[in-house]
């Protein structure tokens, strides 16, 4: 029997009140589980809320309801020493590697913190637990007592993931972590995070705007739009059979190196913005820009089902 999956999100919802009575529906009823050692991607434009479900799964923000299992328990049942476990197990990397690393504290004690959070290491064991982890994401030793600042993009961004393995997660959220950097060293830090999940079985949900580089190196994929989940499968059938019009547009704009297959391909353009979150269109949300909008697509949101094993998508047409 397959094994259970590590992370199981289950109609979560995260609503911001913003006064005078509006409500932002920043993650709308999103499903989804993710399974031991798989990379997930999830993608959708700017936004569509993929940052703020990052951040409700590890409880930076607190579910406004719905259910987040890790290994089959509801965080948000936790007391205060499972939650203090639970936070071990996961970790986030975030997308500015210079924002999120406090610049007056040396990188040696910014990878430490969580060590010294949860007591793991203290004294020779804690500094060679440090050197250890310079050394797992490319840096080394003496880097230790250097700050940020003098760190490129790049370094920086193998400081936060040095940081984020200090405690031995088994789960790890990056929240678009290459985006900031050149594309120069995004294949390098992408082929970093690709290793530390051989070598430790990591599970990863890797966020990011850009569905070409995520196809190629997630398992599978989380398609998001206004706050909702609107197709998830493996990277393979996304690649092959996108079933939702909004995938289907996505890919559809990605260039294809082969000028012959290039010109075959029937671009899809999409019309207008993504609508307001604070007063989405009725029903489905992607029918203002959807070249398939039908009657139906006004009337009631599309139930997200699984419309061939594995595929899941929220859409009339199937
Ligand atoms: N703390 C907050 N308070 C109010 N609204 C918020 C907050 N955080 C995010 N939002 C809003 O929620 C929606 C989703 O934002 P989110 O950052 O999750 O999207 P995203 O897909 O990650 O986009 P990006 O890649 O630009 O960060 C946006 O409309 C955003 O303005």
């Amino acid at each position: 029997m397959a094994d259970k999956p590590i992370l199981e999100v289950k109609k979560l919802k995260k609503h911001f009140h913003l006064g005078g009575g509006r409500v932002l529906k920043a993650v709308d009823d999103l499903s989804f589980a993710i399974n031991r050692g798989e990379t997930f991607g999830l993608v959708g434009e700017s936004g569509c809320g993929k940052s703020t479900a990052g951040r409700t799964i590890i409880r930076l923000y607190e579910a406004t309801s719905g259910e987040v299992l890790f290994n089959g328990e509801n965080i948000h049942k936790l007391n205060a020493k499972n939650k203090l476990q639970y936070n071990r197990n996961m970790q986030m990397v975030f997308q500015d590697p210079y924002a999120s690393l406090d610049p007056r504290m040396t990188i040696g004690k910014i990878i430490a913190e969580g060590i010294d959070i949860h007591k793991l290491y203290t004294g020779k064991q804690r500094s060679d637990r440090v050197s250890q982890l310079l050394n797992d994401v490319g840096l080394n030793e003496e880097h230790a007592g250097r700050f940020p600042h003098e760190f490129s993009g790049g370094q920086r961004q193998r400081v936060g993931i040095a940081r984020a393995l200090a405690i031995e997660p088994q789960f790890i959220i990056a929240d678009e972590p290459i985006s900031a950097l050149d594309v120069s060293v995004q294949a390098q830090v992408v082929n970093l995070f690709k290793k530390l999940q051989k070598d430790r079985g990591l599970t990863y949900l890797f966020i990011a705007h850009d569905l070409a580089m995520v196809r190629h190196i997630s398992d599978r994929i989380g398609v998001m739009y206004l706050g909702k989940m609107v197709e998830v499968t493996t990277s393979e059938k996304l690649n092959a059979k996108p079933l939702h019009p909004y995938t289907q547009s996505l890919l559809s704009a990605i260039p294809i190196p082969d000028p012959d297959v290039q010109k075959k391909r029937v671009r899809v353009i999409l019309q207008g913005e993504v609508p307001s979150p604070l007063n989405p269109p009725s029903g489905c949300p992607f029918r203002t820009r959807c070249p398939h909008a039908m009657k139906e697509c006004a009337e009631s949101m599309p139930p997200f089902k699984e419309v061939e094993t594995g595929h899941y998508t929220a859409c009339h047409l199937y």
